[in-house]
């Protein structure tokens, strides 16, 4: 059952400019950065209840995914993370299929297993973790 809602901008420029391209393409166009595939989750607003899309790497694996809040390191998480928090029903954009999916934050090993499979697919997440204190948070997606 898709996300319903309606649809607020980031206030970051390149991060709504890629969504935006990606999204209205539908999923065709704006899918990369740096030659690394991008994908977009979509959460609903903890403050405002609307639907917020934030272009991310793309980590999966076997048909599963990751998302990474990483915010290139720094001190404090992404706001998409408190909507996960309030709410952890999200989308998740690959290209030209989009799923619903529950967001679970992962811990231990299993939070390992993840890190090791981001970093795989994006080298520079383990730049940002070893440039801040703050655990970057890592969200495994059960389909719903
Ligand atoms: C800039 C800010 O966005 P954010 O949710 O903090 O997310 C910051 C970044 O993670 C986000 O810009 C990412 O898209 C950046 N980014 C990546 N960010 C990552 O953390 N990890 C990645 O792997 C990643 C890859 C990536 C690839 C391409 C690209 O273009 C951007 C990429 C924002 O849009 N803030 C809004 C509010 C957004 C929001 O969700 N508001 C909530 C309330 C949130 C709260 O305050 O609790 C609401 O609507 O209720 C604002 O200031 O008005």
């Amino acid at each position: 059952m898709p996300l319903e809602g309606e649809y607020a901008p980031s206030t970051s420029d390149w991060a709504r400019e890629q969504a935006e391209k990606i999204e209205q393409s539908g999923g065709t166009e704006g899918t990369d950065m740096q030659g690394m595939p991008v994908v977009v989750l979509t959460t609903i607003g903890n403050k405002s209840g609307k639907l917020r899309k934030t272009p991310l790497m793309r980590v999966e694996h076997d048909g599963h995914y990751a998302v990474v809040a990483s915010l290139g390191g720094a001190p404090k998480h992404p706001v998409w993370y408190f909507n996960i928090a309030a709410n952890p029903r999200v989308e998740l954009r690959d290209g030209t299929d989009v799923n619903d999916y529950v967001a679970r934050e992962v811990f231990g090993g299993e939070k390992q297993t993840w890190w090791d499979r981001a970093v795989e697919a994006y080298p520079p997440y383990a730049d940002y973790q070893e440039k801040t204190d703050r655990e970057i948070p890592v969200f495994v997606l059960e389909p719903a």
